[in-house]
Order: structure tokens, then sequence, then C-alpha cells
């Protein structure tokens, strides 16, 4: 049976002599949370005293001890209380009257099996320990082997999905254009590199075939592994082989993607050299943790195969050794065991909290190639490491704001990893209610497409809201994303009928988020980078040494709105940064633009970046207009994004990244402005530009880490964002939910600017946010804006609306009906509304409504016509409507603010711009302050 639970106590370790000899076990207490028995494969709660419900959990009577025998000892020592620990295939025994678990011979220690670690991060620490933690810090670069590798791999996987090896080749090639120019590479010298590698991958594919029988031999004969007559010569059989998998382990806690899968049996591709019989044991060590993942979803795994590919590329008279470039090892259980044991490791290391020094393991220091950066680091860092340090270390305050933010992002990390445990803890339906899954899809068909991928259809019965988007990556499965078959594929259509496009086939019926740690990883390279690498002045800046500094300038660059003139002074006379604090309305994305403008009319180079696309293509639109006012060629404007991510109207001006490399690199590197997401400013290749200035809109909605990914690559930077509206977006409540923007304003307020007029509000809508966010300082911009009404509009009569909606703010009351998330009273009343304002005169299109609770938007959503939107207040933030409908779904009592934080109340707030419609339960609003007092201003 698997016993699961939570380490109660010190683990003992002793050494005890038994009939087979001497013997180490460690004894762990343990408060069971669940036994499961392998033949029903259903919980079950032991009936020896030991229960998993909560009234008993805290009885001393459900800690029962566990013991590890042997080497999982090791394994156990690293446990600390209050740890989760979960043992398989245990022996209950009774001992004293008391039940005891113990692991036997097909037992797995598993430390903390719900953080999940990554393959090649046990690759990596099993090679030094030290060497996982500066990859994770550091990231990858953007250089030749690495580019050359992902090459080879892509090829390799279009082999396997039986493509011709030309095509494969030219295409993979292609689609790096971008890369290899930055490189300095010419297609043709990566096309004989990555050739001499794919020989290996032909031939060993070749030998598969021979081996496997058929025909195939026959075309051997032919001399069939020239590249030319390969076409469809190594068409693999469908059910013996396929290409990159991603594998999720729940027991064991770890996920990776294998290169691919023969009989079952996992095959690694190495693009380095390998002349020894054995395949180097950390490739083995990678390889068993692919056999485990394989092993829990299938059968047995009983080899394992490594593929090294420059082995074929060497000469045979010039190297000494075994050329050959596949090399097979026998999967023994000790492996697989020791496997994970490593991973343990890491687990244990990581939710305690430590740093590795890399003593705890045998690498040597002189061999290894990362030791001049493990070196600066430890002396950086002020850490202690094997291989010693080198330089001065930060100082204090800084140090301690690196260790901050590294447990910080470490937290973030871990609620990843929780959205992980969430795909097989949740039932299909609690997915979905969380708005994580997209479930009981109609599947319709799969095609494959040209080069091998494949296009997949399938049908919602019923349309339902998620944070599942076009464009995205989710887990395409059968029915569940873990234990059925199940690919990572992309969504390129998400309406009634959905298509994807995945590696592999898959009957479709499930959709699941795809929880990625990308963001995490690029959070830690961008803080590691600004702390370790960043400027001296920057730094000065950013923790409040020195004051930045401005140029005077006496242009006026906006006549009629003192505070943008002001802004846009701030922004282009900055020498360090600028901040500008734009309020709803405020015109925000236009001093951005008049920014930008002067900025390339005075010959810089300016990176415009911001949280979201949505956000990047409006400043970038507000850019080209103005670039056409001031006579700027449009082309000197790059956008950077996936195609799925850039609106369409931007397309034109979006970078392709496949082609020839020299145009490609011409295209960026001769662009005076690049726009792109703060998100892909991380990317290896944004890493490698630089700019005068970079000027982040949406500001205030970023971590801190994630501003430094982009003002990392300018001299000088331009925050834009407002701190009284959406804060960043982070899963773990730290400091990573405070924006550098807002940290800055209060550090240094005279390097920030406040727009104070808005274009969008009618007075008597914007009074209740000005006074409770803004000090009383927003107004409106102009008598007209003041004056708005919905009289204004073409065809539209306030007369026709009954009294209590012509005033522009209303408030309706309603009783609401009691559910939490939901409340189909006010839905009931919102439609009715609809209705008025549409007999007034109002097209639907003009009415937004929104809810702090998803299922309140659905529940609206499915009563109101489909022109009218209806969202949250995140998907709100940045857009504006005549009218505003807010339904509060809150009947009695409050719980707390119901937009989670008052900012998403003042977005809700300042969204219309003629008619703001409050639904709700006045004695609910009422129970809270700021409600109360929104509730008189509106009545
Ligand atoms: N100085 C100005 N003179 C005239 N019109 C202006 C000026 N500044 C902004 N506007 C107009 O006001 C409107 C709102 O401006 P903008 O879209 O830049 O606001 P924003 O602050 O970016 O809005 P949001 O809060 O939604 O991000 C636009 O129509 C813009 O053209």
């Amino acid at each position: 049976m698997n016993v699961r639970g939570t380490v109660a106590g010190e683990v003992s370790i002793r050494t005890v002599s038994t009939s087979y000899g001497e013997s180490e076990l460690a004894e762990v207490p343990v408060r069971v949370e669940s036994l499961e028995s392998e033949e029903t494969g259903s919980e079950a709660v032991a009936n020896t005293g030991v229960a998993a419900d909560a009234d008993e959990a805290d009885d001393a009577s459900a800690t029962v001890t566990v013991t590890c025998w042997g080497k999982w000892t090791e394994s156990a020592e690293r446990l600390e209380p209050g740890m989760e620990l979960l043992v398989t295939n245990a022996e209950e025994g009774e001992y004293q009257g008391e039940t005891q678990y113990s692991t036997t011979k097909e037992s797995y220690v598993v430390v903390e099996p719900s953080f999940l670690v990554n393959v090649t991060a046990i690759r990596n620490w099993v090679e030094c320990p030290r060497l996982y933690y500066l990859n994770k810090l550091s990231g990858v670069p953007l250089n030749y082997p690495v580019v050359k590798g992902t090459i080879v791999h892509e090829v390799f996987g279009d082999l396997l999905r039986g493509r011709d090896l030309e095509a494969a080749i030219d295409e993979r090639i292609d689609d790096r254009g971008l890369e290899l120019g930055l490189l300095g590479e010419s297609p043709a010298t990566v096309e004989e590199d990555v050739r001499k590698n794919a020989a290996a991958i032909e031939g060993w594919l070749e030998q598969g075939r021979l081996t496997g029988g058929d025909g195939a031999a026959a075309a051997a004969e032919d001399g069939a592994t020239t590249a030319d007559n390969s076409s469809q010569s190594f068409a693999p059989e469908a059910n013996e082989w396929r290409s990159e998998q991603l594998l999720i382990s729940e027991t064991f806690g770890i996920r990776g993607r294998a290169d691919a899968i023969r009989r079952g049996a996992p095959v690694e591709l190495k693009t380095g050299k390998n002349l020894r019989k054995e395949p180097r044991f950390k490739d083995k060590v990678q390889a068993a943790c692919y056999a485990l993942l394989l092993e829990e979803h299938g059968d047995p795994v009983d080899t394992g195969t490594l593929l090294y590919t420059k082995n074929s590329a060497l000469e045979r008279d010039e190297e000494t050794g075994d050329l050959t470039p596949a090399k097979d090892f026998s999967m023994g259980a000790g492996l697989l065991k020791y496997v994970v044991r490593l991973r343990n490791e890491i687990a244990a290391m990581e939710m305690s909290g430590s740093i590795p020094t890399g003593k705890e393991a045998d690498a040597k220091c002189e061999y290894c190639f990362e030791r001049d950066t493990c070196m600066v680091v430890s002396g950086r860092l002020d850490q202690e490491s094997k291989a010693g340090s080198i330089g001065q270390a930060l100082p204090d305050e800084e140090l301690e704001h690196f260790d901050r933010f590294y447990r910080a992002i470490e937290e973030e990390r871990r609620e990843v990893h929780r959205e992980y445990a969430k795909l097989w803890e949740q039932t299909a339906e609690e997915r979905a209610d969380d708005d994580r899954a997209i479930i009981d899809l109609e599947f319709e068909e799969m095609r494959e497409l040209e080069g091998g991928r494949w296009e997949l259809r399938a049908r919602q019965r019923t349309p339902a809201t998620s944070k599942i988007r076009e464009g995205d990556l989710v887990l395409a499965s059968d029915g569940h994303p873990v234990r059925g078959e199940a690919e990572l594929a992309r969504i390129e259509r998400l309406d009634e009928e959905v298509v994807l496009t995945a590696d592999e086939p898959v009957a479709v019926t499930r959709l699941d988020i795809y929880p990625s740690e990308l963001t995490t990883d690029r959070l830690l390279t961008a803080l590691h980078d600004a702390l370790l690498k960043g400027d001296q002045r920057r730094k000065d800046v950013l923790f409040g040494r020195v004051d930045p500094e401005f140029d005077d300038l006496e242009e006026t660059f906006v006549d009629n709105n003192a505070a943008q003139d002001e802004a846009v002074r701030k922004a282009v006379g900055a020498r360090d940064c600028a901040l500008i604090h734009g309020p709803p309305g405020t015109g925000k994305t236009y001093t951005i633009a008049r920014a930008v403008t002067e900025m390339v009319e005075r010959g810089e180079r300016v990176l415009l970046s911001a949280f979201t696309n949505r956000a990047v293509d409006n400043a970038l639109e507000a850019v080209l207009e103005s670039f056409d006012e001031a006579d700027i060629d449009p082309n000197t404007v790059v956008r950077v994004g996936s195609e799925s991510g850039v609106r369409e109207d931007m397309q034109s001006y979006r970078l392709e990244r496949s082609g020839d490399p020299e145009k490609r690199l011409e295209e960026l590197q001769g662009a005076q402005v690049v726009a792109a997401t703060t998100a892909s400013c991380g990317s290896r290749v944004m890493a490698e530009q630089s700019f005068d200035v970079a000027l982040v809109d949406e500001a205030a909605q970023l971590t801190e880490p994630g501003t430094y990914a982009a003002i990392e690559l300018a001299d000088r930077f331009v925050l834009v964002g407002d701190h009284e509206q959406l804060p960043p977006v982070v899963r773990a409540e730290n400091d990573l939910s405070t924006s550098l923007f807002e940290r800055l304003v209060d550090l240094h307020p005279d390097a920030g600017v406040m727009l104070d007029r808005q274009y969008r509000m009618n007075q008597r809508i914007q009074s209740f946010a000005s006074r409770e966010f803004y000090d009383g300082a927003l107004r409106p911009a102009t008598a007209e804006v003041a004056g708005r009404t919905l009289d204004d509009l073409a065809g539209v009569s306030r007369d026709a609306l009954p009294d209590a909606l012509r005033d522009p703010v209303a408030f309706v009351p309603v009783e609401g009906d009691g559910e939490q998330y939901t409340d189909a009273v006010e839905a009931e009343r919102i439609v009715e509304l609809i209705e008025t304002y549409e007999r007034a005169g109002l097209d639907r299109s003009q009415i937004g409504v929104i809810a702090p609770f998803r299922a309140q938007v659905a529940t609206i959503s499915n009563a109101v016509p489909a022109d009218v939107t209806v969202d949250t207040v995140d998907r709100f933030q940045g857009s504006s409507e005549e009218v505003i409908v807010i339904s509060f779904t809150a009947t009695g009592d409050l719980e707390g603010p119901i937009f989670e934080d008052y900012r998403r109340i003042n977005v809700a707030l300042t969204r219309p711009k003629r008619a703001l419609v409050l639904v709700g339960d006045p004695a609910a609003l009422e129970s809270d302050p700021v409600y109360a007092r929104l509730l008189e201003w509106a009545q």
C-alpha cells in the first residue's frame, strides 16, 4: 500500500543487524493523510486509529512510524517536520499493539511528492548540485551550440514523424533565421553541422528498421543512408516510436520531455560525442528519469538509449574509442531508486530553502566549465562554494533584496507546482469550475499536416468560460491530462469549434491549462542579471542611494495639458528614470506616443514594452499615429511577438523569425523602436538587444524582476502605470506583489508626474474614484468630457429611460439570491437593464458588464445577448464602454472587498464614459466602509 502524510517529528536513524547483515534504517513519525491499496487503487482510511479526516488528524494516535530501510535512509535524513512524504508499496505491520509501516524491496520513498522536479534539473544536480543552482539563476544565453542542439532535436523529431530529412533540415534552419543572424552564422555552415549530426540519427533509425525486419533491409542495401533518397524510408511504425513527449509523474514528483520513445523505452539525443562504450552517467540518470515516468503509465522499462550524434561526425582515423552513436544500457531497479533519491535531495533542499555549495557532490571543480561563473556568483552573493569565490560581495541591502526576491520567486514556483498537482487532485468538473480546463469536448477529427505535425479538431458542447485562450499552449488529452493520452498542443482556434496543433495525434476531449515555469525562470534570471551584472549607477537609483537626474528641457511637448507636457519632458529628459502615474483615461497612451516620437527624433533607440500584448499594440498604434504626424518612417518600428499574440492590424510590423539570417538581423538591429511584452524581453533574442530608453506601460502590473527584464536592456527607463489599479498578477503573497513602479514612486517622488486630466468620464462618474483613490486630484480634461451624457450618442435619448437611470450614476438595489459566487437575481435585473437601454436607442455593443467572479460572469453571459461584453475586472482594464453595469454579486454581508482588492473596484468604476449602473444588495454594501461611501455617492 502507499502511505502518504506529513512528517510529524524528528527522524531517527540507526544501524541494526538483520539476517542479511548490518543495515541502516530511519524511523519517521508521519501523520498519515492517505493510505492507498494497490489492488483497488482506491483510497482507504485505515482501521487502526489512523484517520484521514480532519477531526482526528490532530490526534496523536494518527501519527505512525514509517521505517525507511537501507539507502532510503539517505532520503529520510533530509526530511524535516512539516514536509510531505510518500512511501509506495509499504508493508503494514504491528509492533507493540501499534500499526507501523515500512519500506519493502518494491518501495520508493518520495520527499514532497507535489514538488515537481524537472528531469534536466536532476541531470544537472547529479553533475554538481551547484550547477543546478547556477543554471536556475542565469538561464541559457543565446549561443551557437544551444541553437544547433535545438535544430538537431527538431530534425530528430521530424524524422521520427516520418519526414524527409532534407526538408526537415531546411525548414528547421529557416525557422531559426533570426537567432542565426544574431549569432552571425550562415545557413550553409549550420546545414553542414546539422547534417553531420543527423547522419547519426539516420543511421540509427535505419538500424532500428533492419532489426525490425520488413522490406527496410532492401532500402538499406541501396545505400539509403545518403540524404537525397532518404525520403520516407525512415518512417517509423506508428506504435513503435514516438517523438518528444511530455511526461508528468504524480507519484515521483518528476516531469520532463523525453526526446523520443522507442517500444516503450526512452531515447535521449545528445549533440556531443562520447567515445566510451557506456553512456555518460548523467545521461543515464536522465534516461532513467524518463523510464520511471514511463513505467508509471505503462509497462516496466528495461533499456535506455543514448544517441551521441557527434560521434558519427568524427573521423575514424583521428579518434580512438567507440564511435557508435547509439549506446544502450539496461535499466536496473537500483538506478531507478537512485534517481528518486537524487530527486528527493533537490525537493528537500528547495523546501528547506538552502543553497547548494557544491560540496554535496564529488565533482571536480578544475574540470568544470562553469567554474568562473560559480566563483563570481559565490563572491557577489557572499555564498559558500566548493570552487571558492572571487570579487566583492554586493552591499548588504542588495544581498538582502536578492534573498527576499529569490525566496519570493521560489514560492511562486511552488505555486506553479501546485497547479500541476491540481491536474490529478481535482476532478475534471472541479477543474472546469475553476476555469482551468475545458471538458466534455466532442472529438471530431485529427489530420496529419505537412511536416508530420497534427491538427486536432473538437467541438464544445456547451460554450464555457475559462482562462484558456487562443494561442495558448495547453495539455490536450483524451480525458485525463496525466493519466490518459495527452499532448502539449497549441490552440489555433477556440470558439464552438476547437482547433489545435500538436506533434502527435490525440483524440482530444479535454483541454487543461499547462502550468508553465517559464515566467518564474525568467524572473529569476532577470533578478540575477539586474543585481549581479547591473550597472552601478542604475542600482544606486533603484536602492535610493542617489536621486534620479534630469536634463533641463525648454520645449513644450503638449500644449493643452500641463501634466502630460511635464510627463513628456521628464521622460525625454530623464538621465536615469522617469515615472508617469496615469489614472484612468488621462492620456497615458497619448503621452507615451508623444514621448517616443520625441526620443526617436533625437535619434534614440527605444524599447516600447508593457505587461500585455494588448497594451503593447495599443501603445504602438498611438506611436504610429504620432509618427505619421511627425513624418517619421513607420518602417523603423518592429513588433516582436508571436503571430497569435500580436493584433491583426499590427501584424505587418511583426518581426518574422524565419528566413534569411542577415535580413532578419538587419530588420531587428535596424529598428529604432522595438515593441514587445516584458515577458518576451526575457527571451534569448531580446536579451541580445540594447536600447537608449525603455518605456514600459502597465508598469504597476509588473513584478519588480518582471520590470527588470525590460529596463535592463536600456540605459534609461520610463515607467508608466497606475498603482491604484490592478497590481501584479502573482500566485503567492509576497514581495512580488509590489511593483517596481509603486516602490519607485515612493522612493523618488520627484521623478514622478501624475496625469490629472481625464478624457473619458462624465464628471459625476469620475468623482467617487477621484476622491477615494486620487486625493481628489483627478478632473475632467474639458467641459465636453465633464458634461458627457447618453444624449450625445446618435439616436439615444435619456428621456426614454426611467427616472432612476437618467443620471450618469445609478444604483439598482437587488436583494440577491444568497449564493456565494453567482447571483441569478442580479443577472435577471441586468437582462432587464440592457433591454431598457436598448429601448432608449443604445446599441448592445456599447454596454459592458463587470462582475467579480467568473461564475457570475458565466451566469450573466448566458442570460444576455452575445454582443454585450461581460467579464471580470482584469479583462476590462485598459478599455472603456459608453455604459458599464457592475454586478456586485453579494447578499447580506461582505466577507471582504468583493473585488478582492479596492484597486479592482477602482478599475470597474472608471470604465464607463456616459453611464454607470451599480447593481447589488445595499445591506451587503453598507457593511464595508468603502462600499458604504460608494453607495451613498451612487444614491
Ligand atoms: N492632450 C490631449 N489632447 C487631446 N486629446 C487627448 C489628449 N490626451 C489624451 N487625449 C485623448 O483622450 C483619450 C484617452 O487617452 P488615452 O487612450 O491615451 O488614455 P489612457 O490613459 O491610455 O487610457 P487607459 O486608462 O484606458 O489606459 C484618447 O481619445 C486620446 O486621444
